[in-house]
């Protein structure tokens, strides 16, 4: 019988096809026995700690594929169906995430200065920030820190008061003019919250920012939607899918209004610096640009930050310093070489860091410049947001923040000094309580460098686990806040936060990777907020209760942040 060649071609390519195929399932099947074993252990400890049941190769990940809102709300609710305080865990596909909440586990993690790395989920940021503050670790983050840290001191923020209460008294002129109709006043915090810190940490004037500050706000808005996306929906993560997707050609047009504006800083900000160095060079040519950056040059830059006092107090310490406990102390609150001396802001000092490049390279401050602008604006437009909409719900707290208020200025018109923001006690228990139920960064993600055991439990967490710290829920613990969804500033009253853990409040994280702009947040948002409250009253119309959460990335109302502002009685601004 004669075969046709095609015939042949066909039988030829089966049995070519079906060695490959005998060769493939073997593999998989050996590769799988394999993965398997090598993580045995993981899977053993892991089925000591509870978490929901998840599908077979995927796990929990088609649980976070709806919308912001409704994913936040779900992943919340369905942690009630666990013990509080338990670690919990999800699986997204083979990877592994475990919740902590229980204020003993947290210190084990922020206090710690071996588990600094952040997961690799905050990667996504890196065509934004790059390797900033925010992201980076190791030695790179060491030095930086040392250098950045001492720019957000009390004595360099001091110098900042007068800017802030500028800035305020022109939003409260902006507001004026939208008389008692209801808006989103998320939109003039954010754009406020740029301008002050292009002001002040930048050393910007406002001729700089134009139109710009509206954009850039925007656009920092819309590119934490796109990374949220990709944190909730893993199959946008790979780059190689991603790129072909319309998310990508978005991010490439708010990088560009984003960037543009870092980058015109920048430019502004090191023509005026060569100008300044030639004219010294010209008045005083022996004149040399003291390097303060000396002792940041040893690859061994260590940093002593961590008074972090473990555990309970011994003796109470009483209250709170600037959004942590008093007893917790940090790089911020360190008063060691420079002293009383004149510090530098910001911006200046990266720029004549730069100047070398030792410490610094140009592309690193820009990195930089970009993790300020989105950490130091997008947190505080939410702080402050969340504040302003609960004074409206609560008229009885809001007046007595004003009769503090009253208190304070006696009727006078007059800017507020650094005086007046240490006597706004009860305005900073508001902010201390607002910040407990509506913390700007509600999940702290880290990635463990060795095995740790959970003091809660005893649960042990093998080495490249993600951690992800639920500081939303760890602020809503019944048995640490009685009451925990109401709104009672009373919580931060000395005596009751006296004897609390110190971990059981980190709005602001704590330990060596503490929040960096902690102390300026909290004195430009006493200052900001205190002037609005002299001269409106805040009404909202819907309830508590009602309003609707997202998490991405900064919390945020996804039905706005909608307020009424009635002038008070002789309103006028501090002049
Ligand atoms: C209410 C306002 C703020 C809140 C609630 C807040 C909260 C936080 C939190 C929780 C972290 C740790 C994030 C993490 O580990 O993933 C953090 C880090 C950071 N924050 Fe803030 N922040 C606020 C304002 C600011 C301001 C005003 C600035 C700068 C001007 C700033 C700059 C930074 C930087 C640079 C980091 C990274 C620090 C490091 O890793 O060493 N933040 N912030």
């Amino acid at each position: 019988m004669a075969v046709s060649i095609e015939t042949v071609n066909v039988l030829r390519l089966f049995s070519s096809t079906s060695t490959f195929f005998y060769l493939l399932i073997p593999a998989i099947t050996l590769w799988y026995i394999y993965f398997r074993i090598s993580r045995k252990r993981l899977y053993e400890l892991m089925s000591k700690i509870d978490g929901p049941p998840g599908l077979p190769l995927v796990g929990n990940a088609l649980e976070f594929i709806g919308d912001p809102h409704t994913t936040f709300k779900l992943l919340y609710e369905r942690s009630f169906e666990f013990e509080f305080g338990k670690p919990l865990k999800i699986w997204i596909g083979p990877r592994v995430i475990v919740f902590l909440t229980d204020p003993r586990d947290i210190e084990v993690i922020l206090g710690s200065h071996v588990h600094i790395d952040k997961s690799p989920d905050y990667r996504l940021f890196e065509p934004w920030l790059g390797d900033g503050l925010l992201i980076s670790t190791g030695e790179k983050w060491r030095a930086h820190r040392k250098l950045i840290a001492p720019t957000f001191h009390l004595n360099v923020l001091k110098s900042f008061i007068s800017i802030f209460n500028k800035n305020s008294r022109a939003i409260v002129e902006k507001m004026r003019k939208l008389g008692n109709q209801e808006f989103d006043v998320h939109e003039y915090m954010g754009e406020a919250t740029v301008e002050i810190l292009l002001e002040t940490a930048m050393g910007v004037d406002k001729k700089t920012q134009d139109r710009e500050a509206s954009e850039y706000v925007l656009s920092v808005m819309k590119m934490c939607d796109i990374l949220h996306l990709r944190h909730r929906q893993i199959w946008f993560r790979p780059e190689v899918i991603f790129q072909f997707t319309k998310y990508a050609k978005a991010q490439e047009r708010f990088l560009n209004i984003i960037h543009g504006l870092t980058n015109k800083v920048l430019q502004v900000k090191k023509t005026e610096y060569e100008k300044k160095k030639k004219l010294l060079l010209e008045n005083e040519p022996d004149f040399k640009i003291e390097d303060k950056t000396e002792n940041l040059k040893s690859e061994k830059a260590e940093v002593k930050i961590d008074e972090v006092k473990s555990n309970m107090p011994e003796e109470p310490v009483i209250g709170h310093s600037y959004g942590q406990a008093a007893g917790l102390k940090d790089d911020l609150d360190v008063d060691d070489d420079i002293g009383e001396k004149k510090r530098q802001a910001f911006l200046d000092l990266l720029i004549e860091s730069a100047e070398n490049g030792v410490v610094l390279t140009d592309k690193e401050v820009r990195e930089q410049v970009d993790t300020i602008m989105f950490e130091g604006h997008d947190t505080t437009a939410a702080g402050s947001s969340f504040f302003l909409c609960l004074m409206g719900t609560r008229p009885d707290i809001q007046e007595k923040v004003v009769e503090e208020l009253n208190t304070i200025f006696k009727g006078s018109d007059r800017p507020c000094t650094f005086q007046d923001t240490l006597e706004m006690k009860y305005l900073e228990r508001c902010l201390m309580e607002t910040l407990r139920l509506y913390p700007p960064v509600p999940m702290i993600a880290r990635q463990i460098k060795e095995e740790v055991v959970l003091p809660s439990t005893n649960a042990i967490l093998p080495a490249d686990t993600t951690i992800i710290i639920g500081t939303f829920k760890l602020h809503r613990n019944p048995e640490i806040y009685p009451n925990p969804n109401e709104f009672n500033p009373d919580n931060f009253l000395p005596e009751k936060s006296a004897n609390r853990h110190y971990y059981s409040y980190v709005p602001f994280s704590a330990g060596p990777r503490s929040c960096v702009g902690r102390k300026y947040a909290v004195l430009k948002l006493k200052i900001l907020l205190s002037t609005i409250l002299r001269n409106f009253q805040i009404r909202t119309v819907k309830d508590q209760n009602d309003w609707q959460l997202q998490a991405d990335i900064i919390l945020k109302r996804t039905d706005g942040f909608r307020i009424i502002l009635d002038p008070r009685k002789k309103a006028k601004v501090a002049i």
